[in-house]
């Protein structure tokens, strides 16, 4: 095959995630026959304190100093400032930014990308419009360029997949073209790609239990034990999937079992930016944002833009008192709320009537009989 004959790829977005991810597409597309080796990565341009240009420095360096410090990049992961330039003639675009950035960094992509081009969101979070509309990322992607979007998500600490430590993902597709060609652009050894056409669940997953990980983070900086953080996971995990069941009808519970789901959720309650900051909410009492920016060096949590993206859907559908875990976490991320409000929204939860109603058994039952005394 020549070059002309194969097919290209793109990242859009260099933070953390994105530079550890851009490592595994560039090693993959330099062996696969069919994909064009180099790999453009769109980088927002800074200046660092040495004053060089983050973009030269990743193209002579091969490595993102700023956010994937100690890791190299293939050398066929090219470093470009101009959005246009970094996705000419690409056949699939890879979205790994904060989803706080996407709307204006893409907009000059529209009506300028390959016809046919598809593309796939590694973004968690939800896109909330000026105009109270909530929706998935890869929705906004798809209306504002007119291509269809897949999604990886997964428990996936970026610093993790670098470390080539093993990692499970989940990509939602809508064909099975689609889940034959991220295999092979993904999968490596230690990161092991499971496909799924339940994409929005996906999707839902990746962006809801980063509300989880912030209520995880509360209540260890409040200095509770992993067994308290252990319920703060059951009761997100189960808003998460009423969640999924009101706003996006036809939600597979099988999903909730891949990588996008309950491995994600547990890896981001453990070792994510999300749970991290949050601990030191809850421990100093300064804000979300100022600690975000001690602790990160410019990357982004997606937790509390999250919360507050699905606060505005709850509140306008009157539903804050059926998610009170996350009514809760996004109260105590604009301060409305202290802190110690979270172990109080696990003393008072719910949860229960929900599961019974839907005929799922918390206990195992035998011989007709329930093991727990409140599954009668
Ligand atoms: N870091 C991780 O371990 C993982 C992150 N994710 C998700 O991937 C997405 C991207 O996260 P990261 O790559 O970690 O980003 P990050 O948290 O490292 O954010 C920094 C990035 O934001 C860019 N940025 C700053 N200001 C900007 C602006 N005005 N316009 C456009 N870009 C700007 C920076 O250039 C840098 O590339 C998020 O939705 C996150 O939830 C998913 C799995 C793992
Ligand atoms: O999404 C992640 C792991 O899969 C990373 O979570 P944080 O953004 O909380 O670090």
């Amino acid at each position: 095959m020549n070059d002309r004959e194969k097919r290209r790829i793109s990242i859009i977005g260099s933070g953390n995630w994105g530079s550890a991810i851009a490592r595994i597409v560039g090693l993959n597309c330099r062996k696969l026959d069919y994909m064009v080796d180099e790999v453009k990565m769109w980088v927002f341009e800074e200046v660092l304190e040495d004053g060089r240009k983050l973009t030269d420095v990743i193209n002579t360096e091969h490595e993102n100093v700023k956010y994937l410090k100690g890791f190299k990049l293939p050398d066929n992961v090219v470093a470009e400032p101009d959005i246009l330039k970094s996705t000419l003639n690409a056949d699939y675009l890879v979205f790994v930014m904060p989803h706080q950035f996407l709307d204006r960094a893409c907009a000059p992509l529209k009506g300028n990308l390959k016809p046919g081009a598809v593309g796939i969101s590694l973004i968690k979070g939800f896109d909330l419009q000026p105009n109270g509309k909530v929706q998935l990322i890869s929705e906004l992607i798809s209306q504002m360029l007119n291509i269809q979007v897949c999604c990886l998500m997964g428990a996936n600490l970026a610093h993790e997949v670098a470390s080539e430590k093993f990692c499970e993902t989940t990509v939602g597709v809508y064909t099975d073209e689609q889940a034959r060609i991220f295999k092979d652009i993904f999968e490596t050894d230690t990161f092991r790609v499971s496909t799924v056409k339940d994409t929005h669940t996906v999707e839902v997953c990746g962006a809801l239990k980063n509300i989880v990980a912030c209520g995880a983070g509360f209540v260890d900086g409040l200095g509770y034990g992993d067994s308290t953080k252990a319920a703060v996971i059951r009761l997100g995990l189960i808003e998460m999937m009423r969640f999924a069941e009101h706003f996006y009808p036809g939600a597979k519970f099988t999903t909730f079992f891949e990588s996008c789901g309950i491995a994600d959720l547990v890896a981001s309650c453990y070792g994510g930016r999300n749970r991290k900051v949050s601990e030191a909410v809850a421990r100093t009492r300064k804000s979300m944002r100022e600690l975000e920016k001690e602790m990160l060096d410019g990357q982004r949590l997606q937790g509390p833009a999250t919360a507050a993206e699905v606060n505005v859907l709850l509140k306008e559908r009157n539903l804050e008192n059926d998610f009170p875990l996350f009514t809760t976490v996004h109260k105590i991320c604009v301060a409305e709320v202290s802190p110690t409000e979270m172990l109080d929204c696990v003393l008072s939860h719910p949860d229960a009537r929900w599961l019974k109603s839907k005929g799922f058994s918390l206990g195992v039952k035998t011989n007709g009989s329930a093991v727990r005394s409140d599954d009668a």
